[in-house]
């Protein structure tokens, strides 16, 4: 008995033999369509992969973008439904970051896209842990769904009232990881809000901006609890006030806490937590003495009173020098929950951080920072320069590029100004902050796409906490630091200590700088508002024929040279010093030297012209096979394969060949000696003008 399908088909067979060989035409149209459209897509595809492959900066670019929409989009519902803080001395407030799970930076990251609750793993749902509903509304609004790992690790010991010592990477969330035990734990209690109330918990954090945000950071997520931020540069007085009419949670400098302490402001008996934020900071900028005083008065002031409950107390970093396992030692029970998720890896920085050591001299410094400004930071990301002082910073900001874009911040300009700022930056209204290491821990701005540091720092603590303002919570960065010859050690030590490999490039070249800032510059000009254009129409027609003889096209390469910066030419720099004018080039070897003055003599023998001022800092490869110095750039004319200097040309022998060099080719690490710098192997020689054999 036919089935109904056979059925259908011999029917339809019977009315109109025609369907047959229609159908047949329409399954091939079919296929042949689905493979069209198979082709176009791999096309596509292929067309992307390369587009992102040329341009990976571009890419990231896109991936930051899309995260700042995402930033932005939340931060605008939140303003619009943000609860009114009980708290008038609450500064204003920190822009408020959204980030899915899937940018969560470490292993147990949920797949990208993966938001549903589901999608997270057990550890990290929120619903695995005792956080009340209104907390959880608070984190929504902030886009914030699930747990930073070491949030997840942090809850549970912290909140069963255990003393605990946090260690995760710059970014990764340390702050709600204490704020969320202890705003879920004070909950719980549902004390009385009684007028002169004593304070539960006590945060010191190393700087006024630090205290600012993690105040801020408690004030989002409980605005039920009464916050209050303290620290020096502003009047005591309306802080005392708000102390004596009761307060749940005190956050502050130091140095603040210690007046309020002695003034009998600031009562420490009902305390049941004490955290210190940024631990070995305090150490490092002086604060070590007052904390530990701290530290000590909560202890007498509790055993002064008997029925005074227990407190906690918690450390938390991103680095762990000795001296915090002192104050461990000394002052948290000797149960403490360590919470390591840093551990014993060799890379101490964030992951997400590329990292690039670009060797220049002081001089050519300032004028190379803006090219780096331009390749790696691009247009629309927020940059932060470190220097190691106040001068310098005040210094490099007169720096023509960055006069324009650039705010100074450090412990000499006066509070309001320096909140002003900040805030500034964080509304992307001000991209690019020069500052000392008051800005190296704890500040949280997820826009900053790139950090530089005008020296390596003094240690790799320091290199760590600064290379960790970019890259937050699983977006993508990078840190430039700037070295001398005689630095080279100090970058070496970073990469060992911290497990980091620095990228050695040189200073941008024309080139790079051409291709970060056209396409911006096109953007710009893409984006001119229609009814203005007419306005400016007369002058162009005239520029038009009289400047560019009708050439439309030159006429708008140059109006984009203008607006990228580059209307006065862009310089050639050496890739090993970034001198500006300077090209640098190489000379290749069948067979190991032992120092440049082979080279030397082939220079003086072949190039009579060139002076010791047109040749420069001759260094070794890593190999012994090469030896790279630069050349006046004016000096050297390069066609294809051809290259000349001096007006001489060079012709490549069997055993020794020259080249213009691109990319910076493994050097022979530079030690310090006595009077002086010269090779690891030592030995003499050295170019004409260079210092030793470097
Ligand atoms: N669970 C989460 N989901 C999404 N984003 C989060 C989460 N927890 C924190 N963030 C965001 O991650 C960013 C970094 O957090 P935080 O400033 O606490 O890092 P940190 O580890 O203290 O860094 P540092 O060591 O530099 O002080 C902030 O923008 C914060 O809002």
């Amino acid at each position: 008995m036919p089935s109904v399908k056979d059925h259908a088909d011999m029917t339809s067979g019977i009315s109109d033999p025609k369907p047959v060989h229609e159908k047949k035409e329409k399954k091939e149209k079919k296929e042949k369509k689905e493979k069209k459209e198979k082709k176009e897509k791999k096309d596509k595809k292929d067309k992307k992969e390369k587009k992102e492959k040329k341009s990976p900066k571009e890419k990231e670019r896109k991936d930051n973008d899309k995260k700042d929409k995402k930033e932005k989009r939340a931060a605008e519902s939140e303003s619009e439904s943000e609860p009114k803080s009980e708290v008038a001395l609450s500064p204003k407030k920190a822009r408020l970051a959204t980030h899915s799970p899937s940018e969560t930076p470490r292993d147990t990251t949920p797949e990208p896209g993966a938001t549903e609750e589901n999608e997270v793993p057990e550890n990290l749902r929120l619903m695995s842990y005792k956080i009340s509903p209104a907390t959880v509304d608070a984190l929504a609004k902030r886009g914030i769904k699930s747990l930073f790992p070491i949030q997840a690790e942090a809850f549970n010991p912290i909140y069963n009232g255990n003393d605990v010592l946090g260690r995760a990477r710059t970014g990764t969330g340390k702050t709600l990881a204490f704020a969320l035990p202890m705003v879920e734990s004070l909950l719980k209690e549902k004390i009385a809000k009684e007028r002169g109330r004593a304070p539960r918990v006590l945060v010191l954090a190393p700087t006024r901006d630090l205290a600012i945000q993690v105040s801020n950071e408690f004030t989002s997520i409980s605005p039920s609890l009464k916050t209050l931020c303290v620290y020096g540069g502003t009047p005591m007085r309306e802080q005392t006030a708000y102390l004596q009419q009761g307060v749940d949670v005190v956050i502050g400098t130091p140095g603040r806490c210690m007046d309020h302490i002695n003034r009998g402001n600031l009562l420490l008996h009902d305390l049941r937590f004490v955290c210190l934020d940024e631990a070995d900071q305090m150490l490092d900028i002086g604060f070590a003495e007052d904390m530990e005083q701290i530290l000590q008065e909560v202890q007498t002031h509790k055993e002064t009173r008997g029925d005074a409950p227990k407190h906690q107390t918690l450390l938390f970093s991103a680095t762990a020098p000795e001296w915090i396992k002192r104050t461990v030692a000394k002052y948290l029970d000797p149960t403490f929950v360590n919470i390591d998720l840093v551990g014993n890896s060799r890379v101490k920085t964030n992951e997400n951080i590329r990292h690039y050591a670009i060797p220049s001299t002081w001089q050519s410094r300032r004028g190379v920072i803006g090219d780096v400004l331009a390749v790696y930071g691009g247009n629309r990301g927020l940059t932060v320069i470190f220097t190691n002082t106040k001068a310098e910073a005040d210094e490099l900001a007169k720096t023509d590029k960055l006069k324009v874009i650039a705010q100074v911040l450090h412990g000499d300009i006066p509070q309001a100004q320096r909140e002003t700022t900040l805030q500034g930056f964080r509304d992307a209204k001000v991209k690019c902050i020069i500052c000392t290491d008051v800005l190296a821990r704890g500040i949280d701005i997820p826009m900053v796409d790139l950090v530089i540091n005008c020296q390596p720092p003094k240690d790799v603590e320091t290199y760590v906490h600064r290379s960790g303002r970019t890259g937050r919570a699983g977006r993508k960065g990078v840190c430039v630091t700037f070295y001398k010859a005689d630095e080279e050690f100090m970058i070496q030590n970073i990469e060992r200590r911290a497990g980091t490999q620095m990228i050695k490039a040189g200073p941008p070249q024309p080139d790079d700088i051409i291709n970060a800032t056209a396409q911006d510059a096109a953007d710009m000009v893409s984006g001119v508002v229609e009814e203005v254009i007419p306005r400016f129409t007369s002058v162009a027609e005239t520029m038009l024929l009289e400047t560019f003889k009708g050439n439309t096209v030159k006429a708008l390469a140059a109006a984009l040279a203008q607006i990228a910066g580059c209307g006065a030419g862009v310089q050639v720099r050496s890739l090993l010093t970034a001198a500006e004018g300077f090209k640098t080039l190489m000379f290749r070897l069948s067979h190991e030297i032992q120092n440049p003055g082979y080279v030397r003599n082939i220079l003086s023998r072949n190039y009579p012209s060139l002076s010791s001022e047109d040749i420069k800092g001759m260094r070794m490869t890593k190999d012994m096979m090469g030896v790279v110095f630069d050349v006046t750039a004016t000096k050297v004319q390069v066609d294809g394969d051809t290259i000349m200097m001096g007006g001489n040309k060079w012709t490549d022998l069997d055993h020794i060949k020259l080249e213009v060099v691109s990319t910076l080719p493994e050097l022979e690490e530079v030690v310090e000696t006595r009077g002086g710098s010269g090779s690891k192997r030592g030995g003499r020689g050295g170019g004409r003008g260079g210092k030793g054999r470097r």
